[in-house]
């Protein structure tokens, strides 16, 4: 597309792509070899000495890459048939053909940041899906869970507040509704302070309730479009006899706190019947350290579920009846773990997009789907949120993030710029976050 910016990439020394591609995610693969060592003797249990096998094969594939990430190397092609491997060849043939003769190769250090990140994560899936029988090993599984169970006070907290809310939703006025909508988003969106990604899969879970803290974190809020969600979705609840299905779609990002956070939000949805259908959208393999699979969101549930604590193991029991009478919906799409920008969306997955067309509100938890939803690229602070999308506009649309990389669109003039010069690390140190709506007014 004309006229765009060029994409954030770890050729600039110093960036923030450049210290994650040079520190983080060799840290991560490292982290990822101990886990498979580790795990030595539960793979011999379960499939004898091939499990052994397996093991040394899955580490020997990630020492390599992380060697080849670490000394710049050509990218290369995946080799492993998988149900994305070919888009995945196509997007490299496409990058190259980005590239000048004397460019040479798509490169670590030297290709779109957005890319390689993912292209690591793809890559460590295939050194898995390559190690048969632990071909269904979750090397992030461990500190996902971890996460979850670090953050048990905070959980407990959050679903007895969720229940005793339940039970008071009924008398509440509108103001009070909104004031509650707005306190869940907001816990929604400080929960996305937890991925492991950032902190290179060291431990980030939630300790303290978050809901007192709210007041003092409002102004690290740097946009703040609350008012067009609830506008947005009152006027819904007011047509109800008309249309009377209201969907919000929530496309999740990390497991652990931060999915417990966003599931009280959809809880809240229906109970206060701002919407009376949720659709989640979650990754088809591990990726970013933390992101949520099937897998997880299943397992975190039933652990809710089997909770000793009275309101956290009725949450659980509620959610799991949510997905059964189907007014909860998970769904798999392999698009996640590309490298497109969401731009790219209609052309590369139009099932994924026509069926994002169907939401009267989709919620875009996190950094990296905000890095996707603007293409990773080095915009002005100014730029409209409309324009950055590029042409992605399923349906209205929100993002709820916590600010970890280097790119931000649709300040005020003038805020970029003070906040770069009182606090260096503003963009990624994950401190600040936004509620960016992009919609009809
Ligand atoms: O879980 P989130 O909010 O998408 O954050 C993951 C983040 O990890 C990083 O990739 C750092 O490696 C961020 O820049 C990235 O977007
Ligand atoms: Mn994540």
């Amino acid at each position: 597309m004309a006229g765009r910016p060029a994409s954030l990439s770890a050729r600039e020394e110093g960036s923030f792509a450049y210290i994650t591609i040079k520190d983080r995610t060799p840290q991560i693969l490292t982290k990822a070899i101990d886990t498979l060592h580790r795990h030595k003797s539960e793979f011999f249990e379960k499939h004898g000495e091939r499990g052994v096998e397996a093991e040394k094969k899955a580490i020997s594939l990630l020492s390599k890459l992380r060697n080849e990430l670490q000394t710049d190397k050509p990218i290369v092609p995946l080799v492993e048939k998988f149900v994305d491997t070919d888009i995945w060849n196509q997007y490299l043939d496409y990058q190259q053909s980005l590239l000048n003769e004397s460019d040479g190769k798509p490169r670590w250090f030297y290709s779109p940041w957005l890319f390689v990140e993912c292209y690591m994560y793809r890559r460590l899936h295939e050194a898995i899906i390559q190690s048969p029988p632990i071909d269904d090993f979750d090397v992030f599984k461990e500190s996902k869970d971890q996460n979850f169970f670090e953050s048990q006070e905070s959980v407990i907290a959050l679903c007895t507040h969720l229940q005793a809310l339940a039970s008071a939703v009924e008398g509440l006025d509108e103001n009070q509704l909104k004031n509650e909508f707005f306190k869940l988003l907001q816990i929604s969106l400080w929960g996305n302070r937890c991925d492991l990604s950032l902190s290179g899969g060291e431990t980030s879970s939630q300790k303290t309730n978050i809901i007192n803290s709210l007041e003092d974190l409002k102004p690290f809020i740097l946009v703040n479009d609350l008012e067009r969600l609830w506008s947005l979705l009152t006027k819904c609840k007011k047509t109800r006899e008309k249309v009377p299905v209201t969907r919000v779609d929530i496309v999740l990002d990390n497991s652990g706190f931060e999915l417990v956070t966003d599931l009280v939000l959809a809880d809240f949805l229906l109970s206060s019947k701002l919407a009376t259908e949720i659709h989640f959208y979650g990754k088809m393999i591990p990726w970013f350290v933390s992101d949520t699979t099937v897998r997880d969101f299943n397992w975190l549930i039933e652990q809710v579920k089997r909770s000793d604590h009275k309101w956290m193991s009725k949450c659980g029991t509620d959610w799991e009846n949510y997905i059964k009478t189907g007014r909860w919906v998970y769904h798999d799409h392999i698009f996640w773990t590309l490298p497109h920008e969401f731009c790219a969306m209609s052309q590369v997955a139009p099932d994924l997009y026509a069926e994002l067309q169907k939401a009267h509100l989709i919620l875009f938890k996190g950094d990296l789907n905000y890095r996707k939803l603007t293409g990773d690229r080095k915009w002005e602070f100014t730029v409209p949120f409309h324009q950055a999308l590029s042409g992605f506009h399923p349906a209205p649309l929100c993002s709820i993030r916590t600010l970890k990389a280097e790119v931000q669109v649709g300040l005020q003039p003038g805020q970029g710029e003070r906040l770069a010069a009182s606090e260096p690390g503003w963009l990624t140190c994950g401190k600040y976050g936004i509620f960016q709506f992009d919609g009809p007014l």
